[in-house]
């Protein structure tokens, strides 16, 4: 699909299959999502800008890269995010890191916001904003319509598993904002859920059900 981006790395994809699994426990869970979200967080920033900087080695002067520009935003969407949060600042340590509170009503499966605090000058950032689920793609579409409304302008959407139908909807609701997922799931079921998917992530996570 245009603008999606499939990671089909080998780790990451056993990885994903060990969260598939009913049986896996939850703190094997909680550690998968943080070990995906760190490779998942090495792809979306691929194509950072850099510039050129001098550093001293033990040995001499050289020309050395750094990343240019102010330090991203890393947003999860309460509470399932959390976790790919965790494992993007790994990696990312000095990102910035704005909470978005979204839950889903189990009626009609709209996001229902209840929490937002930001950067002040998230605008004027790069913003990644995770979430490990992309079903019906309510969440992410009113967490981007949230970020816009704020003038972020640069954004980019990680998730684990995108359900076709939701990356459809959001590449359509927010054609300038690209995807990166693990995997991708054809279809959901009556109630919402992502099929085959791997449940409900926020309650695998957190050990809630
Ligand atoms: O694409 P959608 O159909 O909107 O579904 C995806 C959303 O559902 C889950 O959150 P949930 O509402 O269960 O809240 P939680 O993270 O607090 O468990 C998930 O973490 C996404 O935020
Ligand atoms: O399959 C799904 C769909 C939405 N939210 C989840 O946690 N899982
Ligand atoms: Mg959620």
């Amino acid at each position: 699909m245009d603008g999606v981006t499939i990671v089909g790395h080998p780790m990451i994809q056993h990885k994903v299959t060990l969260l598939r699994d009913k049986h896996t426990s939850v703190s094997l869970f909680r550690s998968l999502v943080r070990e995906i979200a760190m490779l998942l967080c090495y792809e979306v920033t691929r194509e950072l800008p850099t510039t050129t900087i001098q550093v001293e080695t033990p040995l001499a002067v050289t020309d050395a890269i750094e990343i240019a520009g102010k330090k991203l935003v890393i947003v999860p969407i309460l509470r399932a995010g959390l976790a790919l949060a965790d494992g993007m600042l790994d990696l990312l340590p000095s990102a910035r890191v704005a909470h978005l509170g979204l839950y889903r009503d189990h009626e009609t499966l709209e996001a229902i916001e209840y929490y937002f605090k930001a950067p002040e000058d998230i605008a004027e950032r790069l913003v990644i904003v995770v979430d490990p689920m992309l079903a019906t793609g309510h969440s992410a579409i009113a967490a981007i319509d949230r970020l816009k409304g704020a003038g972020v302008t640069n954004l980019r959407f990680v998730c684990l598993l995108a359900a076709r139908p939701g990356a459809e909807a959001l590449r359509a609701a927010h054609p300038d904002v690209p995807i990166w997922a693990a995997a991708m799931d054809e279809k959901l079921n009556e109630k919402g859920y992502i099929v085959p998917g791997l449940g409900d992530a926020g309650d695998r996570t957190f050990g809630t059900r």
